[in-house]
């Protein structure tokens, strides 16, 4: 079965041309393509882009089938235009175990609407005292290749150090949640004017920026690569920018989140609001805009954290942090990046597809629009509005803070190594 792309712009650029894919792979680009039995899509007026990578994705599998599936995060995934997504390991079990990496990763191939890569932790049950069989799980079905605590940081630096050192020697990446925990003891919201004025405890800049700076310094001494997990300051901007300036292996990602909202939404104590780290204020959030636009961040990654309705209905103090992400990533991309003329289509491509495959070594996502190259890519209608209803969402959990929100931009189909996984707002299973 091959599929036939009529009418669509690669990056958003040049005149319309015809994309057959089949094999996994782009067979043909050109105009005036005979259709000879394939599946066509219409995609007149559409930006055709490589498939999104997610390094940043809760699924809740296995321990909270209730609030996400594989099954159920992979059609969201799909949905929001991703061929790969990494899963965070902070599930229960957790995943510090190649028993659990590589069920995970066998799940999502049967699911086939994804590539799901799981994310091994870093230490033994996210404890922060004894590192993980790290070698185990890169070794395992799952080719674990990257590792992160996300949810606690590792923040003994010796831990921390050691953990860059065995990383470095396996060739395979630590995503780090910059959170040094002594500052945020109790903290739920950003520590500024609104959190005073609202009575919520703070969670102060300081808490993020100082584990980044000391991490940027561990990873020069190792000599080795650290991934900062959702920026959202603007000092995380400026150290990373340092860093870089350094030749520091340091790369960073930033949510559609961070990008969009700031600390104003906590005024009614909605505890859709509440997050990890917390929404900050105007100034971040133009720093974290400026810094996704000149690359001193690498990417947007999701952290779509799926909670029950019992888990962000009640007190904000006790609500768990997280929203979800996955099916208004590109939207929010679009409205805080493109509308604005921060990025273009080849930008969008750079930051949701290229940088984060290059930054995790995916060598089959993220490629060039060509023949030969891998059929991963999606289509995005950049005219196409539409409002945002929790409950039509594919995701198990409704906590989205983009609720009634209308959206310019929307993904129309997503091609995993060829075949259509979404189409038109449905996902395809496997037939
Ligand atoms: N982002 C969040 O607020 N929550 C995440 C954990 C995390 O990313 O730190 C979760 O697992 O719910
Ligand atoms: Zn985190
Ligand atoms: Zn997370």
């Amino acid at each position: 079965m091959t599929v036939l792309i009529k009418g669509a712009r690669p990056y958003g650029e040049g005149e319309p041309v015809d994309i057959r894919l089949g094999d996994g792979e782009i067979l043909e680009i050109g105009t005036g393509l005979a259709d000879d039995g394939a599946q066509v899509i219409d995609a007149s007026g559409q930006v055709l882009l490589p498939g999104f990578v997610d390094l940043h994705t809760h699924l809740r599998e296995p321990g909270r089938e209730d609030t996400e599936t594989i099954e159920s995060g992979s059609a969201a995934a799909a949905l929001g235009g991703y061929t790969a997504v990494f899963a965070m390991a902070n599930t229960n079990p957790v995943a510090d175990s190649v028993v659990i990496t590589d069920h995970v990763f066998r799940r999502g191939q049967e699911v086939g609407l994804v590539d799901v890569h799981p994310v091994g932790a870093v230490t033994v049950g996210l404890e922060g005292k004894q590192l993980a069989e790290m070698g185990t799980m890169a070794a395992g079905t799952a080719g674990v290749r990257m590792f992160s605590d996300d949810g606690k940081c590792v923040h003994d630096p010796l831990l921390m150090r050691r953990a860059l050192e065995y990383a470095s020697s396996l060739g395979v990446l630590i995503a780090q949640h910059a959170e040094e925990p002594r500052l945020t003891e109790g903290a739920v919201a950003h520590e500024g004017a609104t959190a005073a004025r609202l009575g919520l405890a703070g969670w102060p800049r300081a808490a993020e920026e100082s584990i980044v700076a000391r991490d940027a310094l561990l990873a020069r001494d190792a000599n080795t690569r650290v991934h900062i997990c959702h920026a959202s300051t603007a000092g995380t901007v400026a150290l990373i920018e340092w860093a870089k300036a350094q030749n520091i292996s340091i790369t960073a990602e930033v949510t559609p989140h961070h990008l969009l909202l700031d600390d104003s939404r906590l005024e009614t104590y909605d505890a859709v609001n509440k997050v990890n780290p917390p929404l900050r204020e105007a100034s971040d959030v133009a720093a974290l805009r400026k810094g996704l636009a000149d690359g001193t961040i690498d990417c947007v990654a999701t952290d779509h954290a799926p909670h029950a309705e019992q888990e962000k209905c009640c007190e904000f103090s006790v609500a768990r942090p997280g929203m979800l992400g996955l099916e208004t990533a590109l939207s929010i991309v679009v409205e805080t990046m493109v509308r604005p003329g921060l990025l273009d289509w080849r930008g969008v491509a750079r930051v949701m597809s290229e940088r984060p495959a290059e930054i995790v070594g995916l060598d089959d996502h993220g490629r060039p629009i060509d023949v030969g190259e891998p059929a991963n890519l999606v289509l995005v209608d950049p005219d196409a509005s539409w409002t945002v209803r929790g409950p039509e969402l594919a995701s198990l959990s409704k906590n989205t803070p983009y609720e009634s929100m209308t959206m310019q931009g929307r993904v129309t189909a997503t091609f995993l190594r060829g075949r259509v996984t979404a189409l038109g707002g449905q996902v395809t299973k496997r037939g």
